[in-house]
């Protein structure tokens, strides 16, 4: 069975237009997009290197990455943002392989095929993530990294990215996040090391309401990236 949620698929789908605008729903994807791309940039030395994005959407960190002259594949199982995401590459002119496959069906066409694997704010929208975790492990090299985000699950998660990014502030459309999805650094980092992903780096990513402005900190406590290398 796919392990998919057909209804998150959709919700990208009918969104999937607005991507590259910096001013909607897709604001915070693009203001975080600079650092994140920076820190797997500092980390891969993305030059050169065979990467896949798992959940890349419309493509904001597939076409980062091109750009800082990685060999890209996106993947993604909404047919929309995937449409939208090849349209961009003729106005920028980069070079993505944009494929509607799982990355379950991926792993097993081409294992250890990828430098390293980028997954990222895509975790908490499918039904078994432990799933990708392991999928994304077997298509890194032994010694590749493999890079995750997601929303942590707490009280002040919820508060945040939930009553404050939807309802509060309504930087994200209500309904985006479902907190019972939300995954703890402990779980994320379990299911890591069952892949044989070793948890090199754990890292915050926050906002600040009064800068308008996201940063890369030690605070993990809403959204946070990890870093894992596959044992070689
Ligand atoms: C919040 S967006 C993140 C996009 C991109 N990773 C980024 O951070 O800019 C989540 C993406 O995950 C995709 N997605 C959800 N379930 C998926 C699945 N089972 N397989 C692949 N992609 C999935 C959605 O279609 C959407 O494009």
């Amino acid at each position: 069975m796919l392990n998919a949620d057909p209804a998150e698929l959709e919700k990208f789908g009918d969104l999937a237009h607005r991507w590259w605008d910096p001013n909607s729903e897709f604001k915070p994807l693009h203001e975080i997009n600079p650092l994140r791309l920076d820190w797997i940039d500092r980390h891969v030395g993305l030059a050169g290197k065979n990467v896949l994005d798992v959940g890349c959407g419309g493509g904001l960190l597939s076409e980062g990455m091109a750009t800082r002259g990685a060999n890209v594949t996106g993947i993604d199982l909404s047919e929309k943002p995937l449409g939208v995401a090849r349209l961009h590459l003729l106005e920028s002119g980069q070079k993505v392989d944009y494929r509607k496959i799982a990355v379950e069906q991926l792993a097993e066409e081409m294992p250890g095929a990828f430098d390293a694997v980028t997954c990222l704010e895509m975790l908490e929208h499918v039904p078994n993530p432990s799933s990708v975790v392991a999928a994304c492990a077997r298509l890194v090299k032994p010694g590749g990294q493999v890079f995750f985000s997601t929303l942590n699950r707490n009280p002040k998660s919820y508060l945040f990215a939930v009553i404050g990014a939807e309802y509060v502030l309504q930087m994200l459309p209500k309904g985006t996040h479902d907190y019972a999805k939300f995954i703890k650094p402990s779980e994320l980092a379990r299911w890591s090391k069952l892949a044989g992903l070793e948890p090199d780096e754990l890292i915050g990513m926050s906002y600040n309401p009064l800068s308008k402005q996201y940063s890369l900190g030690r605070d993990t406590s809403v959204n946070y990236l990890l870093r894992t290398t596959r044992h070689a």
